[in-house]
Order: structure tokens, then C-alpha cells, then sequence
């Protein structure tokens, strides 16, 4: 192996996403099958143990492209030469706990961790987060690194694109291959818009093979905007797998293409496009192409979606107002 390895940081690495992702990015699946990887760990003190736990497991798959594993619980160690970022660590939210407590406890993490990104990494650094609230905190994360390109800070809403690729594909009895032009539009909560009226199968625009728009509105988009919350109900914690799995397909996307014919969801910086205000980091349909993601344009927004969109991309400005109003943007 000729190649220089790609500096990947995880972070919240002892966590249940780290422990599902982080043997995919060893054995290749987040790059290529030919990109020799150096893992970079991030956790918080009392989490440094468990992840060197996960190491030890990561050196005993004796994986051809892993070229090394550094621990720390010091973001700016983390983040010097990254290539690509996978901010997963995150405060979830406790009893009692308000919103904006949240928003103030990540405020308290990502933060930090954009500063540490300005400060070391690699000039073609890519970050996506994935801990929640993951547009917003992807935004104060943006705001700390303004020597970074702006549109290299990304959210995950893959997750929620896959959930509807399924949804649809077990309604309409076809593989998940046979649908295209999926897309979550907004924020990635309960809020979020996953759209039928521009999602194709077989050629066919999908709300019109599913021609059923009581199971659109009241199965569909509850299903997978809420299933987060359907998953820790069953589980007794949240998706970690699927999420894991989302994270390695945005990344490798992100980097290797789309395929011809197809987008996918990310959450991404508005252009203004679709009326998302600029700056704003949420989930629109993108084409990759030669490392760069574009917001797919042109697309006709029929009343019903337009709504469901601005519901969402309301909610993504309230909480860009609220980190606002606490100083941490
Ligand atoms: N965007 C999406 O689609 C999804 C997002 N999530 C979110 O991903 C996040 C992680 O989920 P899990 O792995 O299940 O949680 P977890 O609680 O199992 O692991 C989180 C880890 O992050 C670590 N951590 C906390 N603060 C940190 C800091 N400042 N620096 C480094 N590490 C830190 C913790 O020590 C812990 O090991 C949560 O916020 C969850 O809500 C989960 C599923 C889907
Ligand atoms: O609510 C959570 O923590 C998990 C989550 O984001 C999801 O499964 O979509």
C-alpha cells in the first residue's frame, strides 16, 4: 500500500454509533476499498478507557488498511490533519432537561471541537455530524471554524433517507434499487419532510405509484420522521447500526460520487435554494461530483411539500436563533 493514509476522527468513539462504525472505516467501507485509513479517537476523559477497549478490538481484525489508531480527549490533538471529521459525540437530552439546555450543552462541545477543525485540520477537511440536535450543531461547529469552507460542514440525514427508501420499497412491494430521487428535505427531527413527489420508481413519480394519499400523510412521513423514536422504544436505545451504516454511506458519497440519475439527502448549507435561508444547514437533494456536492435545482415544489418544507426549515430557524441568543454563534 503506496498511498498515504486519510486521517478519519470520530468522536464520541466509545459510544454505540463509534462501536458500529468505527470497524467499517477500518476495513474500508467509508473510503474505498484501496484508502489506507489513520483513526483518530476522541472522547471525553472518563470515556478514554472504553475507547482503548475498542482499539484494542480494532488491532485484533488485523485490518489491512489501518495504518494506526491515536486516543485522546483532547479535541485539538483530534482534529490535527483531518481529512475527514465524524462528529458523533454528543449530550443527549435528559429528564428535565429543555431544549435549550440542550442546545447549550452541545454549544459546550461543538464549539470547541470547530475551533480545534480551524486550528489543525487537513485544507480538504469534511465534517459531518451526526450527534443531535446534528443541523444545529453542525452550524455552531461551522461558525468556529471561519477559515474553513463553509460548505464542508455537513449534517447527517441519511438516516432518514434510507428509512423512506424502505418504507416506500416494502409498500410498493420493489427493491430499494428500483427507487430513485429520494429526498429529506428541513431538519433532522419529527419535523423532517420526506419527499414522494419527487422520488421516482421505475421511472414512475412515486406518490403517484403509491397513489394512496392518506397512507402518504398519515403512514409514511410519520413512519420515518419518527422512527428514531419507534427504534428506542423497541430497543431501549437509540439506532446505532442504521446510523452508523448512514454515516459510512453520506462520507463515501461525499467523496466517491452519486451515482448517474440519482441524488441523495444531506444536510448541507443553504444557498438560498427552495427559499431555505442562506446559511441555514439543512437537508436537500445533492448530486456528488468530483468531491463536490451541489443542491439539486429546478425542482417544480407542489403546495403540500412547500409546506411540509417550511414547517421544518421554521424549526431549523428557531433553533439557529436560540444558540443565537445564547451567544454561541
Ligand atoms: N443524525 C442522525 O441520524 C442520528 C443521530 N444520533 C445521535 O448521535 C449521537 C451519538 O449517539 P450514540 O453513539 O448512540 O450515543 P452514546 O451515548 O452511546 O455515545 C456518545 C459518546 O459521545 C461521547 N462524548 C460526549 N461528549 C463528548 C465530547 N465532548 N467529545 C467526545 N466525545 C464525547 C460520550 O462519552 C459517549 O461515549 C447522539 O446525539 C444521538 O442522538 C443517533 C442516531 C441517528
Ligand atoms: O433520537 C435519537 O437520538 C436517534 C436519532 O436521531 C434517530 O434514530 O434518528
Amino acid at each position: 500500500m503506496t498511498r498515504t493514509p486519510v486521517n478519519v476522527t470520530v468522536t464520541g468513539a466509545a459510544g454505540q454509533i463509534g462501536y458500529a462504525l468505527l470497524f467499517r472505516i477500518a476495513s474500508g467501507q467509508l473510503l474505498g476499498a484501496d484508502v489506507p485509513v489513520r483513526l483518530r479517537l476522541l472522547e471525553i476523559p472518563q470515556a478514554v478507557k472504553a475507547a482503548e477497549g475498542t482499539a484494542m478490538e480494532l488491532d485484533d481484525c488485523a485490518f489491512p488498511l489501518l495504518s494506526g489508531i491515536d486516543i485522546t480527549d483532547d479535541a485539538k490533538t483530534a482534529f490535527d490533519g483531518v481529512s475527514v471529521a465524524l462528529l458523533v459525540g454528543a449530550r443527549p437530552r435528559s429528564k428535565g432537561m429543555e431544549r435549550g439546555d440542550l442546545l447549550e450543552a452541545n454549544g459546550g462541545i461543538f464549539k470547541p471541537q470547530g475551533e480545534a477543525i480551524n486550528a489543525g485540520a487537513a485544507d480538504d477537511v469534511r465534517v459531518l455530524v451526526v450527534g443531535n440536535p446534528a443541523n444545529t450543531n453542525a452550524l455552531i461547529a461551522q461558525r468556529h471554524a471561519p477559515d474553513v469552507p463553509a460548505e464542508r460542514f455537513t449534517a447527517m440525514t441519511r438516516l432518514d433517507h434510507n428509512r423512506a427508501l424502505s418504507q416506500l420499497a416494502k409498500k410498493l412491494g420493489v427493491p430499494v434499487t428500483g427507487i430513485r430521487k429520494m429526498t429529506i428535505w428541513g431538519n433532522h427531527s419529527a419535523t423532517q419532510y420526506p419527499d414522494l413527489f419527487r422520488a421516482e420508481v421505475n421511472g414512475r413519480v412515486a406518490a403517484e405509484a403509491v397513489n394512496d394519499q392518506r397512507w402518504l400523510e398519515d403512514d409514511f412521513i410519520p413512519t420515518v420522521a419518527k422512527r428514531g423514536a419507534a427504534i428506542i422504544e423497541a430497543r431501549g436505545a437509540s439506532s446505532a447500526a442504521s446510523a452508523a451504516n448512514a454515516a459510512i454511506d453520506h462520507v463515501y458519497d461525499w467523496v466517491n460520487g452519486t451515482a448517474e440519475g440519482d441524488w441523495v439527502s444531506m444536510a448541507v448549507p443553504s444557498d438560498g435554494s427552495y427559499g431555505v435561508p442562506e446559511g441555514l444547514i439543512s437537508s436537500f437533494p445533492v448530486t456528488v461530483e468530483d468531491g463536490k456536492y451541489s443542491i439539486v435545482q429546478g425542482l417544480e415544489i407542489d403546495e403540500f411539500s412547500r409546506a411540509r418544507i417550511d414547517a421544518s426549515v421554521a424549526e431549523l430557524v428557531e433553533e439557529r436563533d436560540a444558540v443565537q441568543a445564547l451567544g454561541l454563534i
